[in-house]
């Protein structure tokens, strides 16, 4: 079973992926991963969903809203940078955005003069500090090989750590699992519609562990919600939130992503 990750090798998200399976191959988007598996290209993928430091990756929750995939687990790590470099006189930081936002704290103070650029990984930030001596990396420490680890543990806050979704096609939602996604475009706008679609998780004791929005990209000010809650895809009293909250976005859609188990890899 061929899983696709964000990739070059050496990535969070590989080491994410290497929890679920041993065949991983590499794409530099995420949008490519969630695609890919889509149209049945791979059998799984593994995105980057959610830091505890700079919250959502954006690319991921709105491939999510635009695809027919399944979530079928999340993988929660402990992620702890490391600073690379072939010398320690660099002028660029390269990494993925998300590695330069969780360490802003810490290159403020030591390197308030270095500039920043954003790639497509971690692990391509890698590649670009071993192909150009001006250049360091933030990743993985076991990403280091022939460059000089400069300095370990620089995210601003040492309990970082980040959410994975292992996703597969849409026949493999299963009703397994304890935890459900789901996206809700309403596409209209009146006082208490949050309230309204809220509500049927409420009168069913269902607890919400997440909600985001989203801009739908229709018009300004209009949202696509992601909700997260503690309950089964097929369990009865999901099923009758859902019919109700699918009554109340009749002018949009409700997308069910699946249900899952939550995987902790504690080792980082
Ligand atoms: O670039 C990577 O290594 C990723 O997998 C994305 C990411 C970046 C920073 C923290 C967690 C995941």
């Amino acid at each position: 079973m061929q899983t696709l990750t964000l990739g070059p090798s050496g990535t969070y998200s590989h080491r994410a992926a290497q929890s679920v399976s041993d065949d991983i191959a590499f794409t530099e988007s995420v949008t490519d991963i969630v695609q890919a598996v889509a149209n049945d290209e791979f059998d799984r993928g593994v995105i980057p969903i959610e830091n505890s430091i700079e919250g959502s990756v954006t690319e991921s929750l709105d491939s999510l809203a635009e695809y027919d995939i399944a979530v079928v687990k999340e993988i929660i790590t402990p992620i702890r940078h490391a600073l690379m470099a072939r010398t320690g006189d660099f002028e660029t930081v390269a990494s993925h955005a998300q590695a330069l936002a969780q360490c802003r704290g810490y290159l403020e103070e030591h390197y308030p003069d270095v500039e920043l650029e954003a790639v497509a990984s971690t692990a391509r930030g890698v590649e670009r500090a071993r192909e150009d001596d001006s250049v360091a990396a933030i990743a993985h420490p076991d990403n280091a090989g022939d460059l000089e680890t400069l300095a370990t543990d620089i995210q601003d806050q040492t309990s970082n750590a980040t959410r994975f979704l292992a996703i597969a096609g849409a026949d493999e939602r299963s009703p397994a699992g304890g935890k459900t996604s789901i996206v809700i475009y309403p596409n209209s706008d009146y006082p208490g519609l949050l309230l309204e679609l809220l509500q049927p998780f409420a009168e069913r004791d269902i607890n919400l562990s997440r909600l985001e929005s989203r801009p739908s990209g229709e018009r300004l000010g209009d949202y696509v919600f992601h909700v997260d809650f503690q309950a089964g895809l097929y369990e009865d009293r999901t099923q009758a939130a859902l019919e109700e909250i699918e009554s109340l976005a009749e002018n949009g859609w409700v997308r069910r992503l699946g249900s899952y188990d939550t995987e902790h890899v504690v080792s980082d």
